[in-house]
């Protein structure tokens, strides 16, 4: 093939393809069994999609009359998709520092949230920033995120509660979306708390009748792309009447139903996802074995996320439970201020040592089924033809390194490419 390419990755010592036969997402074996070449290359085109994975000796054949941008040998080091993270909150202003001292000696979540503090301090500060030191702080979160290996991550509103600062939110995802690499799954989540002086039933008339229908507005005209929607269905925030009726007033605009539910208190929130047909319900430490039942047979992604639990000190989402139930199981870093957490071989390998995950379980977790629960799993999530170039090159030989060195991503992870181009170089960055 004499053509010219992008990225020629050669010689690796595995290649992590994940799954090869253009499945949306895995459950049960399927996360344990990760189709993995050995000795392997990849080619990347001038398009920045996928064009050849396989035996290195096989591309070496194929490829022998083309050229390359760029050649990067990976002779002893290990190839992975990029990295999916399925859940973060990272527009805000304000410093919660003090609040992690608060949990330490003792105060739980809602605590601290009746104590004026948690996402009314953050939607305060959100408030009076303007989108330019929001876009900002964004980017330099997005660029550490993506250091860490995460080439797709979702982004939700929802530190404004009120129309001009959630649209705010959302054109800042957007610019953030066109100006850096990574890319973005835009979350409008403008219920994420029930603003202060306003009962349940007027912010959920407030997003019904006002945020709801000027996002219509703008996404109709082309001025606004928003994916997904949320909604924080919780005892004392979103109850199940007023979730329901958000979501789907958002799937009736063509938004994905991807939400906050049975985190602190059982709420039957999976089975409303369910039966809503959800793509994708997060935290769900609460959830009931019917749910867990409802989940599987509607096909609707759970998101766990470790950070949460582990900060909170929650019980443990059942994810042994959810996985032995075929859920399609997939983990979000939850990055927020919260949860200040940007590493996903962090949230890895936590899911691995808390949720008695596997290491095959988390990668599929946090790469297919991840890219499943934002939609985007023909595009992102294993080494296939036609998908988009997006990979890690570790050096590590065996790429369970990632999780298993705790922490340990800065220096295990070589290159971060997307697309075809190397966006991170850790020998550069570090000047090694
Ligand atoms: N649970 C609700 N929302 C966030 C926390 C947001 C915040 O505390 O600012 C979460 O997913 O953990
Ligand atoms: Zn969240």
């Amino acid at each position: 093939m004499s053509r010219n390419y992008r990225l020629l990755v050669e010689n690796a010592k595995q290649v992590v393809l994940i799954c090869n036969n253009g499945e949306k997402f895995l459950t049960k074996m399927g996360m344990q069994n990760l189709c993995i070449i050995e000795n392997g290359s990849v080619v990347i085109g001038t398009d920045g999609l996928i064009k050849a994975v396989g035996p290195a000796e096989t591309i070496r054949a194929q490829y022998s009359e083309s050229s390359f941008e760029r050649v990067i040998d990976a002779t002893g080091m290990c190839v992975l998709p990029g990295l999916v993270d399925a859940h973060t909150h990272p527009v805000w202003a304000g410093d919660r520092v003090h609040e992690f001292a608060m949990k330490l000696a003792g105060a739980t979540y809602m605590e601290v949230h009746r104590a004026g503090g948690g996402i009314h301090f953050t939607v305060e500060h959100t408030r009076e920033a303007g989108a330019a030191a929001l876009l900002t702080s964004l980017s330099g979160r997005l660029a550490r995120m993506q250091r860490a290996g995460t080439t797709l991550v979702e982004c939700k509103s929802g530190y404004g509660l009120e129309l001009q600062t959630e649209l705010k939110m959302l054109q800042v995802i957007q610019e953030a979306g066109r100006s850096l690499p990574i890319a973005i799954s835009s979350t409008y989540c403008g219920a994420h708390a029930v603003p202060k002086g306003k009962t349940v039933a007027e912010a959920t008339e407030d997003i019904l009748r006002v945020q709801l229908p000027r996002l219509k507005e703008l996404m109709s005209g082309g001025r606004l792309r928003v994916d997904n929607i949320d909604v924080f269905c919780e005892r004392g925030v979103f109850d199940l009447g007023s979730t329901r009726a958000i979501l789907q007033a958002g799937k009736d605009m063509g938004l994905n139903i991807n939400f906050h539910g049975d985190e602190l208190h059982p709420m039957n929130s999976a089975q409303l996802g369910a039966e809503l047909g959800a793509l994708a319900i997060s935290h769900l430490e609460e959830v009931t074995d019917e749910g867990i039942t409802a989940m599987a047979e509607a096909k609707t992604a759970a998101v766990l996320l470790p950070t949460t639990a582990y900060i909170l000190r929650l019980p443990q989402p059942r994810a042994r439970d959810m996985l032995e139930a075929g859920v399609i199981v997939a983990l979000g870093s939850d990055f927020n201020p919260n949860a200040y957490c940007c590493s996903m071989p962090i949230v890895m390998h936590l899911a691995c040592v808390n949720m008695r995950m596997s290491m095959p379980e988390a990668l599929a977790a946090a790469t297919i089924n991840a890219a499943f629960a934002l939609g985007r799993s023909h595009t992102h999530g294993s080494l296939e033809v036609n998908k988009q170039g997006d990979l890690l090159v570790l050096n590590a030989a065996r790429w369970e390194h990632l999780i298993y060195q705790l922490g340990g991503h800065q220096e295990i992870i070589r290159y971060v490419i997307i697309r075809g181009n190397v966006v991170h170089d850790n020998d550069k960055t570090l000047g090694l």
